[in-house]
């Protein structure tokens, strides 16, 4: 008899939905995705359904559900939907992608019950992200309780950024409380990275990378390490987003307490009303706003570039020049418009685009924009986090 092929689960959990993705390996070698998809509607009162794609084509169906644990009955069905699309695989291990490490973390690790408990006092530095993690890593536990859980860390790819692009010019004790700039995307940057440093001579030298998703950061990398990055504290700093405001004069948040404004309030504004959504008054997705005729749509958009670009020229110069930039995330993988835009703005730096190559990129596969005369190259990165974090728990199991 054959055994079954190994494979490890990655997955991503938020907080009204878990992505995943199954990557079949040998030993430490990881292969590509088998098979990748998203269960929506976890939020109570939802209706969860199960979308998936893979060797038998894309399909979509409801999970049925009753009473309480709706996370955990939604995973028996993940497992059941696996089993019935995959011929079976032996899953070796769960790799769990967590934004937050803390100052403590640098590398994956294996997750016991203490590593939950440090990683939990963490929740109060990533209100929105962290404790859904966790949620997801204690729900797999129950329900997988013979495998091995891995965290893998959004922080720790910037484990390598410099004292004065940690530190805030704040008093001195308030950094001993943990309040610093970490960064995040951590795995989609460490993806990025690895791509660029196998294709191309000059990406060790000095790269942006820009990951454009619902969440939206960039990235300095000098020799395959982040220098400076554009979040910080918070999974809200820098970049204009989907929900989320960017950087902000905290004399906004002052003067909006100072009017009465509560935590929630302004925690709400902050991560779910502003950015695209917020400026628009219509969507937090780029494809509704290129779409719309709206000019709130148009000048919405306006702001994520004009931001983007300001960014850019900064992360320039914490990097003393530029040889390499790449586009990453949804927007950064599909968006013909948003790239134009950028890189046209940027050409004081001697980047230029070609037209014809970036409207063929359509995020399928790697692929290089920019003309024989430009100074900087110029990349579209499909990213896979989810493939950073199998790695690791491969290695970690072996
Ligand atoms: N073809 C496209 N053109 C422009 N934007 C796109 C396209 N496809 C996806 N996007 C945008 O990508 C964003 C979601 O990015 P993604 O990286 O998938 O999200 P997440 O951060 O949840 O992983 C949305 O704003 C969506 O509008
Ligand atoms: C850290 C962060 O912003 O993650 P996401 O883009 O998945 O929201
Ligand atoms: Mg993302």
């Amino acid at each position: 008899m054959i055994a079954a092929p190994n494979a490890i689960l990655a997955v991503n959990a938020g907080s009204s939905s878990l992505k995943f993705a199954l990557y079949p390996h040998h030993g430490i070698e990881i292969a590509s995705a088998r098979l990748s998809g998203i269960i929506e509607g976890l939020e109570p009162g939802g209706a969860p359904t199960i979308k998936m794609s893979g060797p038998d084509g894309s399909f979509s169906e409801p999970i049925e559900v009753a009473g309480e644990a709706m996370f955990e009955q939604a995973l028996v069905a993940l497992e059941k939907v696996l089993e019935r699309h995959t011929g079976g695989v032996n899953i070796t291990a769960i790799a769990h992608r967590i934004v937050h490490g803390g100052a403590r973390l640098s590398e994956s690790v294996l997750l016991d019950g203490d590593m939950l408990a440090y990683l939990a006092t963490l929740s109060r530095l990533a209100p929105l992200h962290q404790p859904h993690n966790l949620a997801g890593v204690q729900a797999f536990r129950r329900i997988f309780p013979e495998l091995p859980q891995v965290g893998c860390f959004d922080t720790a790819f910037h484990a390598t950024l410099p004292v004065n692009e940690q530190m805030f010019a704040l008093p001195m004790k308030l950094r001993e409380d943990g309040i610093r700039r970490y960064g995040f995307h951590g795995l989609s940057y460490r993806y990025v990275t690895d791509c660029l440093l196998e294709r191309s001579q000059r990406a060790a030298a000095k790269t942006i990378i820009a990951h454009l998703g619902n969440g939206a950061s960039a990235c300095a990398v000098a020799g395959g390490k982040s220098v400076a990055t554009t979040m910080g504290f918070s999974a809200l700093d820098g970049l204009m987003m989907g929900t989320r405001s960017g950087a902000l004069d905290p004399g906004v948040l002052l003067h909006l307490l100072r009017k009465g404004w509560n935590v929630q309030q302004l925690e709400r504004t902050l991560y779910k009303e502003s950015g695209l959504r917020g400026v628009s008054g219509i969507s937090a997705d780029m494809r509704t706003l290129h779409a719309s005729d709206d000019p709130h749509a148009a000048l919405a958009i306006d702001i994520f570039i004009h931001r983007l670009v300001r960014e850019c020229g900064s992360l320039t110069a914490a990097l003393g020049g530029l040889d390499v930039i790449a586009f990453t995330g949804g927007i950064g993988e599909h968006d013909v418009d948003v790239r134009q835009r950028v890189c046209e703005a940027l050409s004081y730096l001697g980047m230029r685009v070609d037209e014809q190559a970036n409207r063929a990129a359509t995020g399928d596969s790697i692929a290089t924009i920019h003309t024989s005369d430009s100074s900087i190259e110029i990349w579209v990165v499909p990213t896979d986090e989810g493939r950073v974090a199998a790695q690791d728990a491969a290695r970690l199991i072996s």
